[in-house]
């Protein structure tokens, strides 16, 4: 954080906005737990962390998952809402059930209105991120309790049960998924190979359909979008933001990240988490200390 930021938080006494991830963890750096925290912390906003797994895993791919036991993603949750306060929260890996049914009775028994449901399922390289039995937890137990649920195309699929061939399809999915509770859905568009120039990520309130678009990067290195785009949209609702200028901002800031991105490891490597704030600080000269 700058001095500056610094001294107007303590001047003022401005509210820090915080934000909790429930989520795997991602030895490798890019996605999970690890992935939110850093995107948490280029956005200002103080990052919390109940964990639900740990991953063996690089830019090459997953070897190893090992939950943890649901009264622990539980209590952790418990501890930092007693404590720190949370203003936004968003669930990524959850593996199982019974994590799922843990993560949901504490959310919804604090009735935190701003949560971002990542249904993360499958990793890139193929791994089992949600056992294929929890999917009707996710939908039933979580995806009530959300206000954006951010599901990639084949998580969509899953949860809509329909395939997705043509745009009107991934409508009807939207339409589907919306009425399992969110308040926003939005499929992203990562996976659509149709399109080689634009990715494009569906926004649907139940009401409206509105189109993010983006110059499509041909890259390997997109490993943890998802979690990238869903932290960041997390933050900016801790920040106050509404959830469709969350979602344009989450999306800004995961452009930068993958058309910036570091080039690191020997498979699908990480994303820049770095590379938004450094572009906002080159648009803008640097204030003058008072
Ligand atoms: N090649 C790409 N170029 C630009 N943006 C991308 C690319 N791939 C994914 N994105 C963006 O990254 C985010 C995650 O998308 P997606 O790959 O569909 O999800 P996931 O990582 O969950 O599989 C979305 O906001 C999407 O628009
Ligand atoms: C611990 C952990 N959580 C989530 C993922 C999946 O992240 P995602 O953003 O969907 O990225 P890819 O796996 O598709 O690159 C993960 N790999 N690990």
């Amino acid at each position: 954080m700058s001095d500056t930021i610094h001294n107007r938080l303590q001047d003022e006494q401005v509210h820090i906005p915080r934000a909790l991830t429930i989520a795997g963890s991602d030895s490798g750096g890019g996605a999970g737990i690890q992935a939110d925290l850093k995107t948490f912390q280029e956005l200002e906003v103080f990052g919390m962390s109940a964990i639900t797994a740990v991953t063996v895993q690089n830019t090459l791919g997953v070897t190893g998952v090992y939950p943890l036991p649901p009264e622990a993603c539980a209590a952790q949750i418990e501890a930092v809402s007693q404590d720190l306060g949370v203003d936004a929260v968003k669930t990524g890996m959850l593996f199982n059930a019974p994590i799922i049914e843990a993560a949901a009775e504490v959310i919804g028994r604090y009735k935190w209105s701003s949560v971002v449901v990542d249904p993360v399922m499958i990793a890139k390289g193929g791994a089992e991120l949600l056992q294929a039995e929890a999917v009707y937890a996710l939908k039933h137990k979580l995806l009530p309790l959300a206000r954006v649920v951010t599901p990639n195309i084949p998580e969509a699929e899953a949860l809509a049960g329909i395939e997705i061939r043509t745009p009107e399809d991934r409508k009807e999915a939207a339409r589907r998924i919306h009425s399992l509770g969110p308040a926003f859905v939005v499929i992203k568009g990562g996976h659509d190979e149709e399109d080689s120039r634009q990715v494009t990520d569906l926004v649907y309130d139940g009401d409206v359909f509105t189109e993010l678009s983006g110059r499509r990067i041909h890259t390997v290195h997109t490993h943890g979008t998802g979690c990238t785009f869903s932290a960041a949209v997390t933050a900016w609702l801790a920040k106050g933001a509404d959830p469709l200028q969350a979602m344009t901002e989450g999306r800004a800031f995961i452009q930068a990240a993958i058309e910036d991105s570091l080039g690191l490891g020997g498979g699908h490597g990480p994303t820049n988490h770095w590379a938004y704030q450094r572009r906002l600080a080159r648009r803008q000269p640097a204030q003058p200390r008072s």
